[in-house]
């Protein structure tokens, strides 16, 4: 057929990172690609056990954003040629949604000429997802720290950073789901002036410490009363996991976005597999299957190559 073929791949992430909540995010080498070209018929191919059970007509998440993105630009809504594939799991705190709206909106962006730079993408995808958290670290990759604007429709204010040299990420994904809405349904509608003090410190004292490389203040600054002690009652083990794992080889822990993955910070091989062992003993008491994995930060964030079809 000869025409454009588009894949963009794009790393998953983290977010929240304990006290940030919706505010501060990070990418890993963990990949989703998403192919996409103009086509007669519309055509969705799901690559993979991950995307199993997920629509694959133009109700699917990716087919939704591209028309949307369209419509933003003002052009006819095409049919599409729609490919995708994961690497990360899907409902589990890691950025399956963001990663699939940024490959959705970037891909549909080129087929439409580029109608919008990547600072007006941020803002679509921020608007679909809901927090620029996870969406910001999948476009620019590395760790992104920003906000709602203070109007719609103004660019979302943030900031990226380097991850910090000699910081692993070791991070336990439990085997059962949990979806971002069931885990925000559980957060009170008001807290304490205690705990919104406690997490503007320790969020504030988190980004400085990510900026300066002070893997030394990880523990303390990645505290956080907002959202983690609600979100505990939905995620067996992660109260002991949160409490025992400075204490156990890791710099600092968190739940990871909504959960049920729990992340840990660590510099060694020798701190990794003493987490390792604590980890095992703990999700063993709770019953838990789950894996482990290493993550390296992703720097680049979403990556566009153009084929023909
Ligand atoms: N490639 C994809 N194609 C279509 N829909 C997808 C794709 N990837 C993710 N989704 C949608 O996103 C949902 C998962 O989003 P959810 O916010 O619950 O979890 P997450 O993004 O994996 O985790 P978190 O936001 O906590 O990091 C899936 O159930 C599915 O509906
Ligand atoms: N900041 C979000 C990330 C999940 O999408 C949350 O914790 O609910």
């Amino acid at each position: 057929m000869n025409r454009p073929l588009v894949r963009v791949t794009v790393p998953a992430s983290t977010a929240n990172l304990g006290p940030g909540f919706d505010a501060v995010g990070m990418a890993f080498r963990l990949y989703s690609t998403v192919e996409m070209a103009l086509s007669e018929t519309t055509e969705i191919v799901l690559i993979g056990e991950e995307l199993e059970g997920l629509p694959a007509d133009k109700g699917n998440l990716l087919y939704q954003v591209a028309a949307g993105l369209f419509e933003e630009a003002g052009l006819p809504v095409p049919e599409l040629y729609i490919r995708a594939e994961t690497e990360a799991p899907l409902t589990r705190g890691l950025g399956s949604s963001a990663a699939a709206i940024i490959g959705a909106l970037v891909a549909a962006n080129s087929l439409a000429g580029e109608p919008f730079d990547r600072e007006r993408l941020f803002a679509i995808a921020t608007r679909l997802e809901g927090h620029p958290d996870n969406v910001g670290a999948s476009l620019f990759g590395g760790i992104v720290v920003a906000t709602m604007p203070e109007r719609d429709g103004e660019p979302i204010p943030y900031v990226r950073l380097a991850p910090p040299e000699g910081l692993h990420t070791f991070v336990i994904i439990p085997d059962y789901p949990l979806s971002t809405e069931k885990a925000r349904n559980v957060l009170p509608a008001v807290y304490s002036k205690q705990d919104v003090i406690y997490n503007v410190g320790h969020s504030s004292l988190l980004v400085a410490a990510l900026a300066q490389g002070r893997l030394d203040l990880l523990g303390q600054a990645m505290g956080d009363r907002l959202h983690q002690p609600y979100r505990a009652a939905l995620v067996p083990g992660l109260r002991e996991i949160l409490d025992g794992a400075p204490r156990n080889g890791a710099l600092g822990a968190a739940l990871s976005g909504a959960g049920p993955t729990i992340l840990c910070y660590y510099s060694t091989d020798a701190e990794r597999e003493k987490l390792q062992a604590f980890v095992d003993s703990v999700m063993r008491k709770h019953g838990v299957s789950y894996r482990t994995m290493r993550l390296r930060p992703d720097e680049r964030g979403a990556q566009v190559t153009i084929s023909t079809r």
